[in-house]
């Protein structure tokens, strides 16, 4: 089954296929498939030609009509592509029909990022969550992988009487699936006793859509050395620091970025990782205010965190790379899909700040701008949690004054 990871293939040169629909206009679209060029290019693809297509709806045979896939597989031949990335999910039917056609490696956005997570997981648990999720996407897509097999009867020791290779696959399959699930029960267990063991003190999570500067930020708070690359999900597994800002001592955890149309059953995959968000007293909510689609990616953010802790939970928002952010002025003749190209640095700082009053503060990472009053933002907010929660009891500040 190994043979699903294929990040060894992800060398080639790829084209991109987007659809323009109703529900996602051009503009989106476009925006779609420069963040599906990042992602491939993470994953060791160079994107060299994107495709779009407008459309009322997916065609339920062929994803795109017939026509668009013979221009791409016209392409494909002539510029000897190996690979074509759709950006929206594919059925099992589309991917059959479209690899018949196309004769090369077809993914979508799902599974390019389980990719890019099946290269990027270094520990137990990361790389058991990340195969669990890569069987849970690779089960209803059994069909298309395993149908040459169903005319092995008989080849395979494990199956039982009266079945398809396809029941026997998907059986192994359920039962990787199951084992996988208690692998992470385990884990889950050493994990949840660790936490445990970190006592009383308050947490703070780093949570944020991929490459916004979480694992940067963290290193500055920390003074850690967490790995920052400008790649998509360089953080899979959730590193936790102990930070002292004054005197007061916190823990504060770095976790998997956030990234739009990844579906919930695989964020489920991710609980351990994820459960550090569950169990954090403060939520720090880390955004790329230099990326042109900003305002999306914060409620992708919303709405992933909306699905795995119901709790609402205290956040602070933390604008960051102001260093980067550009203004676009509102006479310049501009091609650009960004929402915000009329609107200044200031202008957007008194809109969220009007929003949001002291829950956010605006910052560069990377130039350390602002981040003592960051520092200061979180101090305040730890020490309300810290007297909350021990009214009278000031043992961590004691604690830290001992050492
Ligand atoms: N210009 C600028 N770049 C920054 C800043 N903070 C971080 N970066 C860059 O943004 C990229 C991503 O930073 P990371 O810290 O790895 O981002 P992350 O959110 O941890 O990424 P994931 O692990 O993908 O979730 C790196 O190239 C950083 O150098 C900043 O304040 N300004």
């Amino acid at each position: 089954m190994k043979e699903f990871i294929i990040s060894e293939a992800l060398t080639e040169k790829a084209v991109l296929v987007g659809l323009i629909t109703p529900e996602q206009n051009e503009q989106k679209v476009k925006e779609y498939l420069d963040e599906l060029a990042f992602l491939a290019d993470t994953a060791g693809a160079e994107a060299v030609k994107k495709f779009y297509q407008k459309l009322d709806y997916p065609n339920p045979v062929t994803f795109v009509g017939t026509g668009k896939l013979q221009e791409i597989k016209e392409y494909v031949i002539e510029n000897e592509i190996g690979l074509v990335i759709f950006d929206d999910e594919l059925s099992p039917k589309q991917l059959r029909n479209i690899e018949k056609e196309l004769q090369v490696k077809i993914l979508d956005r799902t599974s390019l990022i389980l990719d890019i997570f099946a290269s990027r997981a270094q520990t137990a648990n990361a790389k058991t969550q990340v195969e669990l999720a890569q069987y849970k996407y690779m089960l209803p897509r059994l069909t298309r992988l395993w149908t040459h097999l169903e005319r092995q009867r008989g080849g395979v020791g494990m199956r039982g009487p009266g079945e398809t290779q396809l029941e026997t696959d998907k059986r192994i399959i359920l039962d990787k699936i199951a084992k996988l699930k208690r692998d992470l029960v385990d884990i889950d267990k050493q994990k949840s006793v660790q936490r445990k063991n970190r006592g009383k003190m308050v947490r703070v999570a780093l949570v944020g859509y991929t490459n916004v500067g979480k694992s940067t930020l963290m290193n500055q708070l920390s003074k850690s050395d967490v790995f920052a690359e400008n790649k998509l999900f360089a953080t899979l597994d959730t590193t936790v620091r102990k930070v002292i800002v004054e005197n007061l001592p916190f823990l504060l955890s770095d976790t998997v970025g956030f990234i739009r149309k990844l579906p919930t059953e695989l964020v489920e995959s991710f609980k351990s990782t994820l459960d550090e968000v569950r169990e954090a007293d403060l939520l720090v909510h880390v955004v790329d205010i230099s990326h042109p689609t900003f305002e999306e990616q914060i409620e992708v953010v919303n709405k992933t965190l909306a699905e795995i802790d119901k709790t609402e939970k205290p956040m602070i928002m933390v604008f960051n790379k102001v260093d980067a952010f550009t203004f676009v002025p509102k006479d310049e003749d501009d091609l650009t899909p960004r929402k915000r190209e009329n609107i200044d640095l200031d202008e957007l700082k008194r809109t969220w700040m009007n929003k949001l009053q002291d829950n956010c503060i605006f910052i560069s990472a990377k130039e350390r701008t602002n981040i003592d009053a960051l520092k200061a933002l979180l101090y305040e907010r730890v020490k309300q949690i810290h007297i909350t929660r021990f009214p009278y009891n000031d043992f961590l500040f004691q604690q830290y004054d001992e050492e």
